[in-house]
């Protein structure tokens, strides 16, 4: 994956490698989860997942190209969180996003409903953080089924240090530049809440 941003087949390779790896995690069960990478960004344009597949079973034709609003300019039927991929991707700039149903983030989204409050750990440096004695908070907002709803929610929470908020009882929305910078924060966040859940 190059950073500059791939066409919908490349894409549809990307996302079905990537679902995948995170099927194989136990991260996305049943049908759970959903990807995204911006192919364009002037209009904004996403390759997301096709919605109700078995992300471990996803193959490149089985996404979906939306716009702006979550809506399909082409394809099937896409995720239906397709809306908040693109509100994530046009509010932090981020290349690629990616959401998983992990128990973890679950977990922790109910013993910390005001933010998890994470420090002094050398893993914070996979999210970006300069040094590991630092104090950052992985932001939880409330769960809606209405994308604008968590839209308006996830922008006035985040952090723009941490690239990812829990979505109480729900689960988990990461963002990076490409898709392998997107997954290898996912790993580093899931890492950092499976930490917290035990240490409580
Ligand atoms: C049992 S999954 C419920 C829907 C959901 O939260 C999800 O992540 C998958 O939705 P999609 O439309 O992307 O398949
Ligand atoms: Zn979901």
């Amino acid at each position: 994956m190059t950073t500059s941003a791939p066409d919908i087949e490349e894409a549809g390779a990307v996302l079905a490698a990537e679902s995948a790896r995170f099927a194989s995690f136990g991260w996305m069960r049943g049908t759970s989860g959903n990807l995204s990478v911006v192919v364009s960004r002037d209009p904004l344009r996403l390759a997301v997942t096709a919605s109700g597949h078995d992300k471990g079973e996803l193959t490149p034709s089985d996404v979906v190209l939306v716009d702006a609003e979550g809506a399909a300019v082409a394809g099937g039927r896409p995720s239906a969180e397709a809306a908040l991929h693109a509100r994530v991707a046009a509010l932090t700039g981020a290349g690629a996003v990616v959401h998983v149903h992990t128990v973890a983030s679950v977990a922790m989204g109910r013993r910390s409903p005001g933010g998890i409050v994470l420090r002094d750990l050398e893993m914070l440096k996979g999210v970006g953080q300069p040094a590991h004695d630092v104090e950052v908070t992985l932001p939880v907002i409330v769960n809606s089924q209405d994308m604008g709803v968590l839209g308006d929610r996830l922008e006035a929470a985040r952090d723009p240090r941490m690239p990812a908020v829990v979505v109480a009882g729900h689960g988990l929305y990461v963002w990076g530049d490409t898709p392998r910078q997107a997954r290898h924060h996912t790993e580093v966040v899931e890492w950092l809440l499976e930490l917290e859940l035990t240490e409580r």
